[in-house]
């Protein structure tokens, strides 16, 4: 049937009506599941709430897996730094560690730690990548986070990381793997650094490549090695209960494990991976010590809220306690090309010629992967990671709501990061 000219702005005002109506049926649908998500979150801030409410009232079915220090407003993007003055109690003292029990208890263990807490044969790496590049301006190519001083307390993070470990590894067994433009900001920065213990990688091939290629020098030089990774920009208090659960970590280690660190969450942090706990290992010499059930890298803000209900999770913080061994079997197993080409710049590291030409003829073919998912993740699965659950503060100084958190600053005053009398010389100051 043929339109009449009277018709046509009907049939126009109708489609627009129709499309109107298809628009609004869609913004109610999203509404409703803005409204669903928003209601899973209150349920989930309100029973964190009342756990944490249980604990400060000191009532033993306290939270699974929370941090004493904890903040209660979860909905918060970040939670109160541990490494400010504190108004909580996440830093233990002396010798003490809060310990989160299977049956969700919160109880503090003190570490019957000797004077000399140094662990035969234990060596620390420290892989020192990345430019930190959510902190640049502050941190640049040339001036990696590690070396900066972010928190004004005289260290550098790398520094504070070396000292930290110290302790239990002794000079001779720490190590750093980090790119050349590094190297002489590294050794200016650790003049206790044994030259032969920083291993230069040519360039940035990701955590399971600088992790691997110290584990391949390492196994050479000790069959037995027991490693731990550790970062060399991430910040800790309350550094008794770090070397306690550190101690606990080599330990399992030695019982043929994967080892991982799991930090009690504060918030649900989406810039973190999380560790799901799993069976008690039952190990006299580490009673903390659990199976990883699974690992979840860096999940959406409502699937970590959800994770933080459970009690059931920890934040990976990214360290690695393992024989060095078996950090090169699981490569062996899950990355074969990465393990040959380590195995084989390994075998001439020594040979200063034989080294440069392997390095430059292996190394740029090396797969780019994070050792979570190049190796702890399959192994997980097969049973073959644990983790030791603490409760130490950290952080990782990713970004710069972050490293505010951890400068002190009066209300509704910007957060200053140098010398707040030299009012505009100051290195950096945030309004946030
Ligand atoms: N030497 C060297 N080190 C590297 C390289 N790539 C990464 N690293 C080091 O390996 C560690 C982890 O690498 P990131 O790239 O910073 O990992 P992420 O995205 O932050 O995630 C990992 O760490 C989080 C904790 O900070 C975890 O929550 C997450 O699950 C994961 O393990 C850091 O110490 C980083 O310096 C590299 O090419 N070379």
């Amino acid at each position: 049937m043929a339109t009449t000219v009277s018709e046509a702005p009907k049939m126009g005002i109708e489609m627009m009506l129709e499309r109107i109506m298809g628009a609004m049926e869609k913004q109610n649908q999203e509404l409703t599941e803005l409204r669903r998500e928003c209601s899973d979150l209150r349920t989930s801030n309100r029973s964190m709430e009342i756990m944490l409410q249980n604990i400060s009232q000191g009532r033993s079915n306290s939270p699974p897996g929370l941090s004493a220090g904890m903040s209660p407003s979860i909905g918060r993007e970040r939670a109160r730094s541990p490494f400010l003055p504190r108004r909580s109690t996440a830093q233990a003292g002396p010798s003490q560690v809060l310990i989160t029990s299977p049956s969700h208890e919160v109880t503090t263990h003190s570490f019957p730690f000797p004077d000399d807490r140094e662990i035969p044969g234990f060596y620390v790496v420290i892989p020192a990548g990345g430019a930190g590049t959510r902190l640049w301006p502050l941190s640049r190519e040339n001036h990696p986070k590690f070396l900066l001083d972010v928190n004004l307390c005289g260290n550098s993070l790398l520094q504070s990381t070396w000292e930290r470990l110290l302790p239990l590894a002794g000079p001779s067994r720490m190590t750093v793997v980090a790119g050349p433009a590094h190297s002489e900001g590294i050794l200016g920065q650790l003049p206790n650094l044994d030259s032969s213990n920083l291993f230069t990688e040519p360039g940035p091939k990701d955590s399971m490549a600088a992790i691997g290629l110290a584990a391949a020098i390492l196994l050479r030089r000790d069959p037995e090695a027991v490693i731990g990774s550790f970062a060399a920009d991430h910040m800790i208090s309350g550094e008794d209960a770090f070397l306690g659960a550190v101690t606990e970590a080599v330990e399992v280690a030695k019982e043929g494990y994967l080892v991982t660190i799991g930090i009690a969450p504060s918030h649900p942090a989406t810039g973190f991976g999380y560790i799901r706990l799993g069976d008690k290992l039952g190990l006299k010499s580490a009673p903390h010590s659990r199976l990883v059930s699974s690992f979840k890298e860096k999940p959406d803000a409502h699937t970590a809220a959800k994770y933080l209900a459970t009690g059931q999770y920890r934040w990976n913080a990214g360290m690695f306690v393992t024989k060095a061994s078996l950090l090169m079997e699981l490569m062996k197993e899950n990355c074969p090309d990465l393990y040959e080409g380590l195995m084989n710049i390994s075998a001439v590291w020594d040979d200063e010629v034989a080294r440069k030409s392997a390095l430059e003829e292996v190394w740029p073919t090396l797969e780019k992967i994070p050792i979570d998912n190049a190796v702890a993740e399959p192994a997980a699965a097969q049973g073959k990671v644990a983790v030791i659950p603490s409760t130490f503060g950290w952080d990782d100084v990713g970004d710069f709501s972050s490293l505010a958190e951890m400068l002190p600053a009066e209300s509704n005053k910007p957060r200053v990061l140098g010398d707040q009398r030299l009012g505009k010389r100051c290195l950096w100051s945030f309004h946030l």
